[in-house]
């Protein structure tokens, strides 16, 4: 399943602000248009976003008409910080849009033409590289789910915030093609109910058994001993392993301490942000009132009221078990095993 697919000039998404009632695609065919649809949702989930941007630098790359290098690096550079400011906290926008950058610039010897081909190849193998880290997580996580398993997921990590297979969602999906019998929970995931959404959907449609629960709920069901293992994606990891995800994230992994119960975190490495010491650094996205005051466009508060949305939290790396990539398995000490790990 994928939630984006490049053609002919046109990056077509899968709408995920009306999952899961209906499945509409919205087609792209400027760098505006992607940079809106990354704004409002349309396709949301750090690596998704990341590889959506590169696909919007080539369109925008596409539609440059002058035949000035230094010019056209100009527009890059606009397009480029026009896709970076749509969403703060996903460091994969930022690594995307940078990989890109420097795609372009180390092309400089070639004609425009090619430098735009480049452009479109490098986000072209980005894609696939995606699918692959992906897939290669899920196999890595394999080890860490026991037959019987029942896992407790947050958000939507899944092939709709990837460009394929997930990552949370491809440990998951992986156990289960391995023919373990797992059982998924569902946080439901406020304000915006990611996991209600797509989660719930996601799964359902891949026929992996998933019970949806909201977000308070989590605790009651650690603490009755169904929960085995909770499985989070990231938006950012910083090099000590603190892990920036949606928010609500720090309340299960207080709650799965508490409990005894270990908490992965699925992510490649292009989540990881290796110019950032800790969580306290990393920048948290605070989005519009509305996703709090309505569900689905039906107002649940008083039209006056004072709102906080914070879109994302930190859980320090003391509660997490280990951080599962496509490289392998990072366990604590996590700072000296990350840096190991840098490109
Ligand atoms: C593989 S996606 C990991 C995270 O990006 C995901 O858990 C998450 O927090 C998504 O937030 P969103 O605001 O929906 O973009």
């Amino acid at each position: 399943m994928r939630p984006l697919e490049y053609k002919d000039g046109a990056l077509k998404l899968i709408d995920q602000t009306k999952l899961p009632t209906q499945k509409i695609y919205v087609e792209c065919t400027t760098y505006m248009e992607v940079a809106e649809a990354i704004k409002n949702m349309i396709v949301r989930g750090a690596p998704a976003i990341g590889v959506t941007a590169a696909y919007g630098i080539a369109i925008g790359a596409q539609s440059i008409k002058t035949q000035s290098k230094s010019e056209f690096m100009q527009n890059i550079e606009e397009i480029c910080n026009i896709l970076r400011s749509t969403r703060p906290t996903a460091v994969n926008l930022f690594w995307a849009v940078d990989r890109i950058y420097k795609t372009a610039l180390s092309h400089m010897e070639k004609s425009l033409d090619e430098i735009k081909q480049a452009i479109l190849n490098e986000a072209i193998m980005m894609d696939s590289e995606d699918v692959e880290a992906n897939k290669a997580i899920g196999k890595n996580g394999l080890s860490l789910i026991k037959d019987n398993f029942t896992i407790l997921t947050h958000c939507n990590a899944g092939a709709l915030a990837t460009c394929d297979y997930g990552t949370a969602l491809g440990v998951i999906r992986a156990a289960h093609d391995a023919g373990k019998n797992i059982n998924v929970y569902a946080d439901e995931t406020r304000p915006y109910l990611q996991g209600a959404r797509l989660t719930a959907w996601e799964l359902t449609q891949d026929g992996i058994p998933v019970t949806l629960i909201c977000d308070n709920m989590a605790g009651h069901f650690m603490k009755s001993g169904v929960i085995d293992c909770v499985i989070v994606g990231a938006d950012r990891i910083a090099i000590n392993g603190d892990t920036a995800n949606k928010i609500g994230t720090y309340s299960v992994a207080v709650l799965a301490h508490e409990n005894k119960i270990p908490l992965y975190v699925a992510a490649p490495l292009s989540t990881i942000d290796f110019l950032t010491e800790s969580g306290d650094s990393i920048p948290i996205e605070e989005r519009v009132s509305s996703e709090v005051t309505h569900i689905m466009g039906v107002q649940i508060a008083p039209s006056e009221i004072k709102v906080a949305n914070p879109s994302f939290d930190v859980t320090p790396n003391k509660y997490i078990s280990a951080i599962i990539t496509e490289k392998g398995i990072i366990y604590p000490p996590f700072k000296d095993n990350i840096i190991a790990l840098a490109p």
